[in-house]
Parts: C-alpha cells; structure tokens; sequence
C-alpha cells in the first residue's frame, strides 16, 4: 500500500472494496481491489485466483493488470482505472434514449474480442454482465472481474459452484448443468440485450419465473430498427441448448453478424485474430509428429471438451499446445463467491433425476425470502424485491406467460451447431444442493 495515496472509494462488492488509487511513482491514477482473504487455504488460494488470472490477461479488451500483494490479511490488485466507469451506469444514464447501432456494435464486437481471447486461453468468465464490462476515456471497452471466472481441466474440481449473477445465467445453469464456453456466450448476449433495448431479457417478479423464461429462452423482441443481422444473433445467442449457440469465434468470423462487428475491429486486431487462429495443417503436422496415441492420451487427461468432426474445438486444442507461449494456468478452482459453504471433497458428477425441475422449483417457492438476504451477487437498487434491478420496469413484468415473447422455439428439438464446439468444467455446478442446505438451515 505505501506505492500508492488512496484518493477514494468507488465501490463495495462481496469481496471487499474497490478503491481509486494513485501511484507515487508515476502519478498514474488505478483502481485497487482489497479482497479480504479467506481464513482456509482454499479459500485463499480462491482469493488469489483472480489476481493471477487478471495478471495473464493481457489484451486491449481486458481491464490492464498492474500488480498485487497481500498485506493485513488482505489480498491487494493494482489495475487499470477504466474511467468511463461500467456500462451499467452508462445505461442507465441513457435514461430512455437508445443507443445508436454504431455503438452496439463497437462495443459488442470489443467485448466479443475480450472474451474470445479468455476463451482461447480455456478460462471462463462467468460472471459477465453489464456491470463487469468497463469503458476507458476514449470509449473503448475493457472486461473486468475475474473474481468468478475459472480455469478449464484444472486438478481440483468444485464443490459448490458460483453461480453467477441469476438475470444472465444460463439455462443450463438452471439446469445444473457444467457450466461451459457457451453460457459465457449466453451472458454476453444478456448484455447485447442491455445495449440494444436498455431492459434485460429476463425480467421476473420470483426467481421461478425468471428461471422459467431463461429455460424458455423466451424474452421480448427487440426492436424493429435494428439489422436482421442483431435479431438473428440474440435469437442463436439465446438458444437454449448450449451447443446451437455459436461460439464467439464463430460470432466474430463467420456468422451473419460478423461483416457488422468487423467494420469496428481495428484493422490491426482483426488481422492479429486471423493470425492466432489455428490451421489444419499445423494439428495435422503434430498429430504425425505424436502419434494417434499420444494425441488420444493427452486430449483425456484434459478432460471437458467436446470434439466434433468440424471442429474448431481440436483446433483450439492444438493451438493451446502449439502457439501458446505461456505454460498452462494451474490455478484451483475449488472455492465459491457468495454464502454457499465450502466442501473439501470433490462431489460426484450429479446429473437431475427427473424430478429435480420441480425439486428446484419448489425449493426456491420456499427460498424466496431467504435467498432474498443470502444471494450471490444479485444487486439490488433499491427496491425490496431482489430480483427487481437497477434495469428494471416496475409493473413491466407481472406474467410467466410466452405473449410477447421471442421464444427458442427449436428447444424442444434442440440442434446441434456441428461448426462449434463447446467445452466445459471439469464437474458441474452442484448448487441446487447448496441451496438446498442455506434454506434447511433458515
Ligand atoms: N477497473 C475499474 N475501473 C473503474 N471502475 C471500476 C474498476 N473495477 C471496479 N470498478 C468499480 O468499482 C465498483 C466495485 O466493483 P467490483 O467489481 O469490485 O465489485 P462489484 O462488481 O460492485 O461487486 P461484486 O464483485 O460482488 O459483483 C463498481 O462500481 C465498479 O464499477
């Protein structure tokens, strides 16, 4: 702390305080995190697993890291101080004047380079959301709060998972399901929502309704002015099977919305992306050099991705072995946010019986009032109700009902998106039982 005069508190989360700070050095102005750390090991091993994934993320996307230390039982993280603030505020400031499709797909297509680029070094954010996006001076967009994300295939797996923040998770989520690239792909869309309309997608007076319409995927449509190409991304954003959603590779290079999203990439950046991208011919090389063998022992020791013939999955797979530069993150990623307890022991790979929906439905009847003081990272503005947030409509949202609503009408038959490629954590999220305990215990 003695490199730096605070000069004042932006803000509180779950962890601890975010503080604007300056550097005695160079005068440079940065924001500071102080995380309280965790009494366990775990648990602050957890702590410090947002410092050193920020600390590997170095692209013009991502909030800059600049250093950390612990000191007090505190754990510090010195960052860029992104001034534009985040871009929940900034939609809120609009009040009710949209923004222009220009800066929708400015700031779509940054965020999409961000999280391809944490995607592409097998980290997963999840917790993206308007809140966790930021806009530095000149209004470019950078990605920040790492303190939910993970890293994929590492030893330790999760007892309680986060589960992110309810209005952007993903139906599978819901589902308890493993949490994957696509349900980072879903949340994105939450915020591509944000942008478009101001609103979120998934507006709910109860957290059954609101996990009746994510699973529905049903959300208002947008509106008419904006290109086909915008309604037509949402619709694939939010389909409900995690596999027919595109990935964000796919949403930047070859969807119907990428010729949009381009025009505001730097010429430089674009080119950069082509670059890293993986070619067949190099895998192909490495498979004769390894033999069917080895690649077959290696691609199970990682464990969590879901190869198909098409696949860019075995493309990303070969390139984290080829081009990258950097040794893989082992970082565990065991440990929780929010007030679920901790377990020692790796669960078993739980799947619902079939009576689990209505299990969890009910449950969350009777956890109402509970979760209402025991969420994770739900934020409420002011209002009693915790779902209702600093976005939404009094009165907007009184019905569980389809009316008006887009619907994934394909969920029923979902298909699957054969050109991409999901992976995933290790296990999956098995929160339906921590939940289960916090209202036990009330
Ligand atoms: N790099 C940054 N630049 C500018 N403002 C920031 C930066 N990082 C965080 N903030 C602001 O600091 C405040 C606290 O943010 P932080 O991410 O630490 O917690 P939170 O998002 O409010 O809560 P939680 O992490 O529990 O979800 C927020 O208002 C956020 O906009």
């Amino acid at each position: 702390m003695d490199g730096y005069t605070v000069l004042k508190v932006i803000g509180e989360g779950s962890f601890g305080r975010a503080l604007l700070v300056q550097s005695k050095d160079s005068s440079g102005h940065y924001v500071l995190k102080e995380i309280r750390m965790r009494k366990t090991q775990s648990g602050q091993e957890s702590s410090r697993k947002e410092a050193l994934l920020l600390s590997r993320m170095k692209h013009p996307n991502i909030v800059a890291y600049r250093e950390s230390f612990e000191a007090d039982g505190h754990l510090y993280i010195v960052m860029e101080y992104c001034t534009g603030g985040d871009l929940l505020q900034r939609i809120k400031q609009q009040k009710n004047s949209l923004f222009s499709v220009e800066v929708i797909l400015k700031w779509f297509a940054q965020m999409c380079l961000g999280a391809k680029y944490i995607h592409d070094k097998r980290v997963l954010h999840r917790d993206l959301k308007s809140k966790n996006v930021f806009l530095t001076e000149n209004g470019t967009i950078k990605l920040g709060d790492f303190g939910s994300a993970c890293v994929l295939n590492s030893s330790k797996a999760y007892a309680y998972s986060y589960v992110g923040t309810p209005y952007y998770v993903s139906p599978e989520i819901w589902d308890n399901k493993p949490y994957n690239n696509k349900s980072d792909v879903w949340s994105l869309g939450c915020v591509l929502y944000e942008l478009c309309t101001l609103h979120h997608p998934f507006q709910a007076r109860s957290w059954k309704s609101l996990i009746l319409k994510v699973c529905r995927g049903a959300y208002p449509p947008l509106p008419n002015h904006l290109p086909y190409e915008l309604h037509y991304l949402l619709r694939q954003m939010f389909k409900t099977n995690p596999r027919d959603r595109p990935s964000l590779h796919t949403i930047l290079t070859s969807h119907r919305v990428s010729k949009l999203l381009q025009k505001h990439i730097p010429t430089q950046q674009l080119e950069k992306e082509g670059q890293s991208r993986w070619r067949k011919e190099e895998g192909e090389k490495v498979a004769l050099f390894l033999g069917k063998k080895s690649l077959m022992e290696t691609t199970s020791t990682l464990g969590g991705w879901e190869e198909d013939s098409h696949d860019s999955g075995h493309n990303k797979f070969w390139s984290h072995l080829y081009h990258e530069s950097d040794p893989p993150l082992v970082i565990p990623t065991s440990g929780i946010r929010g007030t679920l307890p901790e377990k020692e022991t790796a669960p078993k790979h739980r799947q619902w019986e079939k009576g689990t929906p209505e299990r969890l439905l009910s449950l969350l009847d009777k956890a109402y009032q509970s979760m209402a003081s025991k969420t994770y990272t739900i934020h409420r503005a002011s209002g009693e109700d915790p779902l209702l947030g600093p976005l939404s409509l009094p009165g907007a949202d009184d019905t569980d009902g389809l009316m008006e609503d887009t619907v994934d009408e394909a969920r029923l038959e979902p298909r699957s998106d054969g050109e991409d490629t999901d992976f995933e954590e290790e296990s999956p999220c098995d929160w339906v039982e921590g939940l289960e305990e916090v209202v036990m215990e009330q």
